[in-house]
């Protein structure tokens, strides 16, 4: 029951406003320390985007029994009240909930989609165990499904972690370190990747009441109590980034995305400054900010993702569509997220003719076989960025359709119905 949508775009001028809904990122930090405050801190704008929805269910009714429906792949049940939490393909949510439950009162058994059970934890798990956590491996060792016990008893405050392979580790670790009896020393060892998300933990935390400290690759947070206050989820600059590919691909553009401010705490909000290369203004006012294009040539050549890794689909499609040979850098991460997105992306450009080179850590484009089809089916691989990143090709490709629609859903439901609202047109294809 997986049904296909197909989107066209009858015209190449795309005018409209699009309310987007709250960013996933901030919403998952901003549940998490909600349910850490025991109610002192709330959230505002919670995001429709599913990943969230799904972990507000399981932080807001915590003590739930498990039933028969909730064993997953066959996973038996050892104690009748051991409980089994199914995070499906959220990935930020299973490394912050594999950090929140070793403080919780209760054994689970976390777990989630067959992809999520590739996606590594193991430099998470090792940094917990060294805490004092008591965590075992379901099925393999250094993936889910994951046994944790709760009940922490921290031996040291002190511990160091990799910091190149995902950041969502050290954020899993800062989001309960006010809450851990010694507090935290996190020593990050080696490059951070996707540094702003570290920065958007610590802001967030900080506006929770937590202070903390980060000199050189030590970042310090005492034990101490959150404050009562609330938090704003801002709308999500990384589904804004679909609007800005929108807007560089259309003749003409005069977007409107309520909202957005120019000093988010999402590092995705980079999106301006790429965006510029490809002519896009982006002027903040009426409480949000404005897409339009003016026609220029592309000087820029390197584009460093390292610190957004999110928009990668979405710059490496525009330059595509374009025919414009960019070369990427920091793209390392991109392999163990939804999907293995360079396999993905190296896939589906080859729809229309364009190379994704892999040369070490450097991936150029070569588009000199670049080629638009009447009609094309763009596979999504169970990956919301694959689909939602393809998408404003409809506006150079008479007909074009995408596997999966509901695939979007994992950070943005609203997506194809946004799309209609600057003139393209969906329809989906029956069920399957
Ligand atoms: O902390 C977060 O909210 C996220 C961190 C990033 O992951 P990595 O740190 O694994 O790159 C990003 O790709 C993900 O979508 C959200
Ligand atoms: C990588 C992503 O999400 P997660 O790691 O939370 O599954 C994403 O939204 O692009």
């Amino acid at each position: 029951m997986k049904p296909n949508i197909i989107i066209s775009k009858p015209s190449c001028v795309s005018k409209g406003t699009i309310q987007l809904t709250g960013s996933k990122s901030e919403c998952n930090r901003a549940l998490v320390i909600e349910a850490l405050s025991k109610g002192k801190v709330k959230v505002d704008n919670v995001s429709d985007a599913a990943d969230a929805v799904l972990l507000a269910g399981i932080l807001r009714k915590p003590k739930v029994e498990s039933s028969k429906s909730e064993v997953f792949n066959g996973l038996e049940l050892t104690t009748q009240d051991l409980r089994v939490v199914n995070i499906g393909p959220a990935g930020t949510a299973m490394r912050f909930l594999t950090a929140y439950f070793t403080l919780q009162d209760e054994e689970v058994i976390l777990t989630g989609s067959e992809r999520m059970k590739q996606r590594p934890i193991g430099v998470l798990v090792d940094a917990l165990q060294v805490l004092g956590a008591d965590i075992s491996y379901e099925e393999n060792e250094g993936f889910p499904p994951l046994k944790i016990a709760g009940n922490i008893q921290q031996k040291t405050g002190r511990i160091s972690i990799k910091g190149n392979i995902s950041s969502q580790y050290i954020t899993a670790l800062l989001l309960i370190a006010p809450n851990l009896p010694l507090g935290l020393e996190l020593e990050i060892e080696g490059d951070l990747t996707s540094r702003p998300y570290v920065e958007m933990t610590l802001a967030m935390l900080q506006q929770a009441g937590i202070q903390h400290n980060w000199a050189d690759n030590v970042i310090s947070i005492a034990k101490q109590d959150f404050k009562e206050t609330s938090i704003w989820v801002e709308p999500d600059w990384s589904a804004a980034s679909y609007w800005y590919a929108i807007a560089a691909l259309s003749d003409e553009a005069d977007i409107f995305l309520p909202g957005l401010t120019s000093y988010s705490l999402q590092g995705d909000s980079v999106i301006t400054e790429i965006m510029a290369n490809f002519g896009i203004t982006s002027q903040f006012k009426d409480g949000g900010v404005h897409l339009t294009r003016e026609p220029k040539p592309i000087v820029r050549k390197i584009f460093d993702l390292k610190s957004c890794p999110d928009l990668a689909q979405t710059v490496i499609v525009v330059c595509a569509a374009l025919g414009h040979e960019a070369t990427f850098t920091g793209l390392e991460t991109l392999k163990i997220k939804e999907t293995d997105r360079i396999a993905a992306l190296q896939n589906e450009l080859a729809k229309i003719g364009v190379k994704l080179i892999e040369k070490g850590q450097v991936y150029k484009l070569d588009c000199s076989e670049k080629q638009i089809p009447q009609r094309v089916l763009f596979n999504t691989y169970e990956d919301h960025r694959m689909a939602m990143a393809f998408a404003p090709l409809a506006i150079i490709i008479p007909e074009v359709e995408f596997e999966d629609a509901n695939v979007v859903e994992k950070s943005y439901p609203a997506f194809w119905t946004d799309l209609e609202k600057v003139g393209f047109v969906g329809k989906m294809k029956g069920e399957r």
